[in-house]
């Protein structure tokens, strides 16, 4: 029998570490590795984190007798690089310099191409990224913002939406490069994707302020309200920064990101909850409205999925905003390990060329 690929994953979040080995699509050991707030905040940037996480990850393959001698290759989830079209990355050395000095900002996906490529170096064999948060196919329409000297960015949760977006079109009958689909990651954050033929030509910039609001994040907001609202309390940006993205959505009206806890909160009668979480499947609604144009209304599918999409209660009520649009697929939580490792997978085998980042 023909030996399966052996791949180490992993997936740096915000207060986690993900990491597996897979055997082929088979995933042989999976863990997740929490970062506790306390831990983190010893570390002024994510970057002064890369050997509390390395660590962390090589002491656990060790204590799980983990043979490093057996990978074929190590695959991660990668951060804030240049704009870049979807696809499986080689990690190079510009790649590196990149996420080292964060080149559109921080995040914690930064250290996966970093880690990947220390590890991979050791042991001789090659390292990937598969579609990072910065993957960009906007057309150029897209990319106008109003405002001259600012371009609107494409920032959004790639690596799921893309791997949902293909089990959609083949649930479809489709190939992914042959469908036209709006896909809604309802996480942490929130992104909506127009993906037309394969391509993602418009999606809402989630991690810098556009869009809806989500658990932990402002979503667009009234810009002269907000110039105010910072001179008034007197916030440079990076202050600013931590009030909307993390602080930011359902967790500044109910100091809680958790859709769960939200929930419980309104069947036990919280009226504030309820209003705060139905005002953000309303903004979700009208973003994906906002998406129904620009495919000239020729959508073959709605697509839901991350964590919230477990919801009975959200996905009941943006489906009576939404689903005159189309026919809405439901597919909750993310895959993003089984996503590395499939990406990974289409390189080695050969089905896919890796891609040089330059
Ligand atoms: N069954 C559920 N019912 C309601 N909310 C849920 C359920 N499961 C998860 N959630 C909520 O989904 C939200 C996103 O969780 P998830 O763990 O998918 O996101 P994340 O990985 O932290 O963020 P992101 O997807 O933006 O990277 C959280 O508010 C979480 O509480
Ligand atoms: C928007 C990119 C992914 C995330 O941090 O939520």
């Amino acid at each position: 029998m023909k030996k399966e690929h052996r791949l180490l994953v992993i997936n740096p979040g915000s207060t986690s570490t993900k990491i597996a080995i897979f055997d082929g699509e088979k995933p042989l050991f999976e863990k997740k590795l929490s970062h506790s707030p306390e831990e983190l905040n010893e570390y002024d940037s994510i970057i002064d984190q890369y050997d509390l996480r390395k660590e962390s990850i090589l002491s656990t393959l060790d204590e799980q007798g983990i043979n490093f001698n057996k990978l074929d290759a190590v695959v991660a989830r990668g951060g804030l690089l240049k704009p870049i079209s979807g696809g499986t990355y080689r990690v190079n050395d510009l790649m590196i310099e990149h996420l080292q000095q964060g080149y559109q900002g921080e995040h914690a996906s930064n250290l996966g191409g970093i880690i990947a490529k220390e590890i991979s170096k050791q042991l001789d064999i090659p390292s990937y990224i598969v579609d990072p948060v910065v993957v960009d196919e906007l057309q150029d329409l897209a990319r106008i913002s109003g405002f001259e000297p600012v371009e609107r960015r494409s920032i959004f949760h790639a690596l799921n939406q893309k791997a949902v977006a293909r089990q959609a079109a083949s649930s479809l009958n489709k190939s992914y490069e042959d469908a036209n689909l709006i896909v809604v990651h309802l996480g942490g954050g929130i992104s909506v994707g127009v993906h037309e033929n394969g391509k993602v030509i418009d999606v809402n910039n989630a991690l810098d302020g556009e869009g809806p609001f989500s658990p932990e994040r402002s979503g667009g907001l009234p810009n002269a309200d907000l110039v105010k609202y910072s001179e008034t309390n007197n916030l440079e940006w990076k202050d600013l920064k931590r009030k909307l993205i993390g602080n930011g959505g359902i967790v500044s009206y109910l100091n809680t990101n958790d859709g769960r806890e939200v929930v419980d909160r309104i069947e036990s009668g919280d009226e504030k909850a309820k209003l705060i979480y139905d005002a953000m499947i309303y903004q979700t609604a009208k973003e994906v409205g906002s998406c129904a144009p620009v495919l000239k209304g020729s959508i073959d599918g709605i697509v839901l999925t991350g964590g919230l999409a477990h919801d009975d209660y959200l996905v009941t009520k943006l489906k009576q905003y939404i689903n005159f649009l189309g026919d809405v697929l439901v597919f909750p939580g993310e895959d993003e390990m089984q996503s590395l490792a499939e990406g990974c997978l289409r390189v080695l085998r050969g089905e896919e060329p890796a891609k040089e980042y330059s």
